[in-house]
């Protein structure tokens, strides 16, 4: 940013303020000078004893000593017509860290800064070496926010915790996590994501993403695919006879207190477990006393809903765990019951070719919309898994990373084992407490800023980054799943399409046809 009428020379050379009132080495205020322009969230920089001490602005006032708050609309007329200028803006500002002379990176400050001391906005170079992304070690997630030049990101050695996204609907968190599935595939990271609503499955139409990517899909899946992907696609399927009971009465939804119900289903299924498909137990049901048919009935109806996902093969987990594949679940058009089966499944496999050390690579989970899948009330086999996961998976190298547009709703327990955190939009006020209660490094002050996040602006914090910092994501390369739908031109086609419909002449031939 250039002053005004000086040509050729950066403000940042230029004092922009000086430290005033009471500071800490966290805190300091400043007065601004009338000619600056600051905004909240720029950065500056003191300057003592060699080092610079860089802040963030956090809060802009302006106050007046006339234009006090019981002054009438005449007599601030006047005073605008008059050259009295006694504004005067003051910022206040966090300390994020400081460079020494010899270029070291300090994560805090220790010292006092003192009323007097000048304030300039932070050079480009101060910037890039507190937030700058370095090829080695780090994946690149977007730019500072307002910093274009600057391309920041995480560390991926912070990646051996795990990590969660979260914001409000809309706010950018499928874009952000598509960002890290590339960033970690890239990298060479075996990722499997669950994707209950085929928000990733279009990966796989890229370029740079299909040699090392795999859809698995059911045939009951409503993702929008193109004919294209749709034959690229595998399909995942369960063998019939491997289902246990419990998982037989959670696709039938035949909850604890139905015992009749469940020992019907028992009896008809232990003559089948292990030898009979999906066939068999149809017949045999067909063959059942009438008494007993018409109590299930209504639960048989829920089994045949679900039959195409049944075959005589369960999908192998070497399809799904390969080293550096980025496997992708479409669960979509599938009711919570059988996603959670299949998802268990899936988990189960591959923490037990972790823990067995028979799969020696580590393994990212992306679980979408993880609320439904590990609710702070959901109960059964998968919230235990995911819950076991969060609290020791990491010692087997498989690390959880929980996407929610609902913090309050998820499992706390799960939440406060990500030690880190992408965090977009979030208005909700129940939802920012859970973040905060949850999350050790969220502070109050990165709380305040999250409703004025734009789409695209997360905070990132924990142990992948040195300094809580604001970014800009960069958009995903590879193709979108499920983002928002331009409503304008459909909007205009159905009501062309109205239009046709109710005409006069059409009306006319409607009447007609009455007469
Ligand atoms: N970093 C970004 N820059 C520009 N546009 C973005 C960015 N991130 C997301 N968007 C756009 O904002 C819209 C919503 O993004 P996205 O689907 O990622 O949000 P979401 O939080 O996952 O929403 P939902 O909860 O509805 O799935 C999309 O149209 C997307 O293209």
């Amino acid at each position: 940013m250039l002053k005004q009428g000086v040509k050729d020379v950066q403000e940042s050379d230029f004092d922009i303020g000086y430290v005033t009132g009471q500071s800490e080495s966290e805190y300091f205020q400043f007065v601004i000078s009338p000619e600056a322009v600051l905004k909240r969230w720029e950065y500056i920089t003191v300057v003592q004893q060699g080092r610079s001490i860089i802040g963030r602005v956090e809060k802009l006032l302006s106050f007046s000593d006339l234009i006090g708050q019981s002054i009438d609309f005449e007599t601030v007329k006047k005073l605008n017509s008059t050259k009295i200028r006694e504004i005067v803006d003051v910022a206040r500002a966090r300390t994020v860290g400081s460079i020494t002379d010899d270029g070291r990176v300090l994560k805090s400050n220790r010292e006092l800064i003192r009323p007097g001391t000048p304030v300039r906005r932070s050079t480009e170079n101060e910037m890039k070496t507190l937030f700058g992304y370095s090829e080695d070690g780090n994946l690149e997630l977007g730019s500072l926010t307002d910093y274009d030049n600057v391309r920041t990101g995480i560390s991926i050695n912070g990646m051996r915790r795990h990590v969660a996204i979260m914001a409000q609907t809309g706010a950018g968190k499928s874009n952000t996590a598509a960002v890290l599935i590339e960033e970690l595939a890239k990298a060479g990271a075996t990722i499997v994501v669950l994707d209950p609503h085929a928000d990733y499955s279009l990966m796989k139409a890229s370029k740079s993403m299909a040699n090392i990517t795999k859809v698995f899909k059911t045939p009951m899946s409503t993702g929008r695919y193109g004919t294209e992907l749709n034959s690229l696609t595998e399909r995942f399927s369960l063998r019939f006879q491997d289902l246990e009971e419990d998982d037989l009465f959670n696709i039938m939804r035949i909850d604890e207190q139905w015992t009749n119900m469940r020992e019907i289903v028992r009896r008809l299924y232990s003559n089948i477990k292990g030898k009979g498909n999906f066939e068999d137990f149809m017949r045999a049901y067909e063959s059942m006393p009438l008494q007993d048919k018409s109590k299930i009935a209504g639960r048989i109806a829920l089994l045949k809903a679900v039959k195409d996902i049944f075959t005589d093969v369960t999908t192998p987990v070497e399809s799904y765990l390969r080293p550096g594949q980025l496997s992708i679940l479409d669960l979509s058009g599938l009711d919570q019951d059988i996603i959670s089966y299949f998802c268990l499944k899936v988990l189960d496999e591959i923490y037990d070719q972790k823990t067995s050390g028979n799969f020696r690579y580590p393994v990212f989970f992306f679980i979408e919309e993880a609320h439904n899948f590990v609710g702070r009330e959901t109960v059964g086999k998968l919230p235990l898994l995911i819950k076991k996961i969060a609290a020791e998976g990491r010692k087997f190298g498989t690390f959880l990373v929980v996407i929610t547009q609902r913090p309050g709703k998820i499992d706390q327990d799960v939440l406060s084992q990500c030690n880190s955190q992408i965090i977009l939009r979030v208005t909700n006020p129940m939802d920012q407490k859970a973040i905060e209660e949850s999350c050790e490094s969220v502070s109050e002050s990165i709380i305040n800023d999250l409703p004025s996040l734009n789409t695209g602006e997360a905070v990132l914090v924990g142990e992948f980054v040195r300094f809580p910092v604001i970014i800009k994501v960069r958009r995903r390369e590879t193709r979108e799943g499920g983002g928002d739908i331009d409503i304008l031109p459909l909007m205009k086609e159905s009501k062309m399409l109205r239009e046709k419909a109710t005409s006069p002449e059409k009306n006319r031939d409607f009447i007609k046809g009455l007469v």
